[in-house]
Parts: structure tokens; sequence; C-alpha cells
């Protein structure tokens, strides 16, 4: 098999790994569903359909990376270290930093809409 191939092919495992196994990329599969099962009722245009699947890929994305690197540090060490708390807070920290924006992304595209739905 080429090496492109295997490549593409690892790294496809790795998302239906992280997609069966960690649970915060399942719980965030689950609110993805929400936001697009949402998004078709609330006839999003081609723009903000794009931003909502930009956002569900990004937070997946990087609970992905923090989820790997917290078994990474696991593996280095259970015992309590303040250089694997830093590491582990950080990676933690970049997931809340992209969640705040796609919150923030989300209530400008779905409220306005969900406003206008109600006044009617
Ligand atoms: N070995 C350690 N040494 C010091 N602090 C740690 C250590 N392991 C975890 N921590 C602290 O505990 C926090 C939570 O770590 P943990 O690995 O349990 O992540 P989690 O978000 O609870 O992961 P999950 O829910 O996926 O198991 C870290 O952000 C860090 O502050």
């Amino acid at each position: 098999m080429n090496r492109f191939l295997k490549s593409f092919l690892y790294a496809f495992r790795g998302i239906l790994c992280a997609l069966s196994s960690e649970n915060n990329c399942r719980v965030q599969l689950a609110v993805a569903v929400v936001a697009v099962g949402m998004s078709w009722w609330l006839r999003l245009g081609p723009l903000e359909w794009a931003l909502v699947v930009l956002c569900i890929a990004l937070v997946i994305g990087m609970e992905m990376v923090n989820s790997a690197i917290e078994k990474a540090c696991d593996r280095i060490t259970r015992e309590k270290d303040d250089y694997v708390r830093y590491v582990k807070d950080m990676a933690a920290g970049a997931v809340l930093w992209v969640s705040i924006g796609t919150a923030v992304v989300g209530a400008i595209i779905f409220i306005p809409k969900i406003v206008k739905l109600i006044n009617l």
C-alpha cells in the first residue's frame, strides 16, 4: 500500500478511536449533531453552514489533540508533576479557547434566527 494511503488510514483510525472511546469527543459529537440539525431547521445560508462546519471541526479536532496530550502525559508519569499539570492545563485551555469562539459564532448565527422565528 502506498505511504500516503497508509498515513490516511492511520489518521482515519485515530478519528474512529477518538469518537468511539473518548467521552469528551462523544459529547462534542452529540452537540455537533444537534448544531447540524438546528442549522438545517433554521435554513442557514452557505457561509453560515461553512462557519458551523468549521467550528465543529475545530472543537472536535482540538479535543482529539487534548486527549492525545493527556494520554502521552499519563504514559510518562502518573505521579503529581508540575510540568504535566502545566502541559495538561494548557491543552485543556486550547479546547476552552476554541469552544468560547465557537459559542460566540453560534450565538451570532443562531440567536437572531431563533428570535425572528419566535416573533412570527
Ligand atoms: N500527573 C499530574 N500532575 C499534576 N497535575 C495533574 C496531573 N494529571 C492531571 N493533573 C491536573 O488535573 C487536570 C485534569 O487532568 P486529567 O488528565 O484528569 O484531565 P481530564 O480533563 O479530567 O481528562 P479526562 O476527563 O479526559 O480523563 C489537569 O488539567 C491538571 O491540572
